[in-house]
């Protein structure tokens, strides 16, 4: 089966191309598929199917031909993926799958419809404005790190990192402990830190994400947006644009006051056969 291999400030996907659904994708397959000895590695699984054939895509089939079919890198699935998005509309156009009208490319998502923007190296996508509904904290190596809950279609925890202690000296090898009453289907939780003034923008922020169902990664839109979302917050601010600085590169947010706009390289690496005997007929 043919896959392309694709990054957004290094947050990695395969990309499968399945316009009419026909792949029998599952949990097992995709954690082998994204195992960075055994398979392709990845941080995720980018199907692409038209929106029509696919259950979860199908009621926006009116408005998107192509749906975005997500998927961690452990087989678990999540309702929005930012970087993955940016990918997802590099590899539409680069196949000539779709034309990036003015008015932005539609695409479906299990969070809804998204918009995307080709602006040269630059992929920007339009999602839902982040929405901060609670205070929780992240427990990491005997220290509780007070957060904030940020929805943006996906959950997202922002702890910000308090004084004296280094973002990059944290041990993010495994999972913080967080609260399950607040987190049901557990959180991707930011720990993050105020950057120097970055001119053009209103606020800059460094980030490292521990992602739901993928672990560390080195960059996570939605994780950016909720960054940026609480930093804007943190100004006195609802709308605006920061510069998120990630381990893989820098995003920039848009806060607006209906929507989240992400923009930032999105780079399609490699196109290649898979072979697993579980792909073979
Ligand atoms: N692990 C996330 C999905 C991917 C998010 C991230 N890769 C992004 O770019 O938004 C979750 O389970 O909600």
């Amino acid at each position: 089966m043919e896959f392309t291999k694709g990054h957004g400030t290094g947050n990695d996907f395969v990309i499968l191309p399945d316009p009419d659904g026909v792949l029998d994708l599952t949990s097992e397959l995709v954690a082998t598929i994204c195992d960075r000895r055994r398979g392709l590695g990845g941080d995720g699984v980018l199907r692409v199917v038209r929106a029509a054939k696919h259950a979860d895509g199908a009621d926006l089939a009116g408005e998107a031909e192509w749906f975005m079919d997500y998927w961690n890198s452990d087989g678990s699935f999540a309702e929005m993926c930012g970087n993955g998005a940016r990918v997802f509309v590099r590899y539409l156009v680069e196949m000539g799958l779709a034309v990036p009208a003015d008015s932005a490319l539609p695409v479906a998502t299990r969070a809804g419809l998204v918009r995307a923007t080709v602006e040269g190296d630059a992929i920007a996508v339009e999602m839902q404005r982040p929405r901060l509904y609670a205070a929780s904290a992240a427990a990491l190596g005997g220290l509780t790190l007070p957060g904030t809950a940020v929805d943006v279609g996906n959950p997202h925890l922002v702890c910000p990192v308090p004084a004296g202690l280094d973002l990059a000296g944290l041990d993010l090898t495994r999972a913080p402990d967080v609260d399950p009453t607040v987190f049901p289907n557990g959180v991707n939780v930011e720990f993050t830190t105020a950057g120097a003034p970055v001119a053009g923008v209103d606020a800059h922020a460094l980030m490292r994400v521990y992602e739901r169902g993928s672990a560390e990664t080195l960059s996570c839109g939605t994780g950016a947006c909720a960054v940026a979302a609480v930093a804007l917050r943190d100004i006195d601010r609802e709308t605006g644009t920061v510069a998120v600085d990630v381990p893989g590169g820098r995003l920039t947010v848009t806060v607006t006051p209906n929507s989240c706009w992400l923009s930032g390289p999105a780079v399609l690496v490699a196109t290649g056969q898979l072979t697993l005997p579980a792909l073979r007929p």
